[in-house]
């Protein structure tokens, strides 16, 4: 597997404010890579980075490659992004609409190539029907059928979903994962919900302030392995009894909680000691340790 995008050190300043701080990081070919933070992280100043729209305060970006920003117009042949809602005729039909912007850039479509890409986004059933009639996630995925229409070999998807209801969310999750596995291409999706990134990404990246968190392969991050339990419990002694038992080792006092790391395979087992202790549960509840490091990055 090839490295696609090669970044070091990247940063963006504007006036007092460090968008973008020495971000490093790597695409390898194949990716759905994530890009998850807060609002106000730097996601969209990092992707507009990548695309060449704004110039990097410092650092280095490799694409294809090649040297961003000296290579613009070689890189760019290689992407097709969404960064903002496309702009669509609502009056025409998707074909038309894609036919339209394919003949725009240059292209000369044929009624097969237009039809495939429908098909790649999902919309080649509705491919006559005219854009005014279609869900937000639809001309959100029409947009992304515009924005491919060259082949590009990278997709890059800033906040995909926002502003779409449960069912776009789930198609445009789809499409994402088809992209990859059905049409060989590299996506990048930004987005500020772990649960989006986690259930589409191979690989991914939290930042925050502009800085990386911590990044790896999606598998990696959510290892069961690193599960974490919190009880809460009016028991007074509840920390004494549990400091007596096997589990010891692995628990935290929390102000209000009691805080266990442990797999996700041995929460019955420490339900069922807990109540052999004795021990009157109000609530136990599990959640991966990413998921507790990205809610406290996110203040909730
Ligand atoms: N053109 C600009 N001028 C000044 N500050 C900017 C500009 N663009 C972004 N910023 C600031 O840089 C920081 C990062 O913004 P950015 O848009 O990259 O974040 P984000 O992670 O994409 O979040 P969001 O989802 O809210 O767009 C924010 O503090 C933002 O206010």
């Amino acid at each position: 597997m090839s490295t696609l995008i090669e970044v070091k050190n990247l940063s963006k300043q504007f006036k007092d404010v460090h968008a973008v701080n020495g971000l490093s990081f790597s695409v390898q070919q194949g990716d759905i890579y994530g890009f998850l933070g807060q609002n106000g992280a730097g996601k969209s100043t990092s992707i507009r980075m990548l695309m060449g729209l704004i110039q990097p305060s410092g650092g280095e970006i490799n694409m294809f490659g090649y040297r961003m920003p000296e290579h613009k117009k070689d890189v760019l042949r290689q992407i097709g992004a969404i960064i903002e809602r496309p702009d669509l005729y609502k009056y025409l039909s998707a074909y038309d609409n894609l036919d339209m912007m394919a003949r725009l850039s240059g292209l000369k479509p044929t009624r097969q190539l237009l039809m495939d890409q429908l098909d790649k986004v999902g919309l080649a059933a509705r491919a006559h029907s005219k854009v005014k009639t279609f869900s937000q996630g639809m001309k959100q995925r029409l947009g992304i059928a515009i924005a491919m229409v060259h082949d590009p070999q990278l997709i890059i998807l800033d906040e995909p979903t926002n502003g779409l209801d449960p069912q776009g969310i789930a198609e445009m999750r789809h499409m994402i994962i088809n992209l990859r596995k059905e049409h060989q291409k590299t996506v990048i999706v930004s987005s500020h919900l772990l649960n989006e990134i986690e259930q589409v990404a191979t690989r991914m990246i939290i930042i925050d302030k502009g800085r990386k968190v911590i990044e790896g392969s999606t598998s990696e991050l959510f290892d069961p392995a690193n599960t974490l339990v919190e009880l809460q419990t009016n028991d007074a002694d509840a920390a004494e009894k549990i400091g007596h038992s096997a589990w010891a080792a692995r628990m935290k006092q929390e102000a209000d909680s009691l805080l266990f790391t442990l797999h996700a395979d041995d929460v019955p087992a420490l339900a069922k000691d807990l109540v052999a202790m004795d021990i009157a549960i109000d609530n136990l509840s599990k959640r991966h340790s990413l998921e507790s490091l990205f809610l406290t990055l996110t203040g909730k």
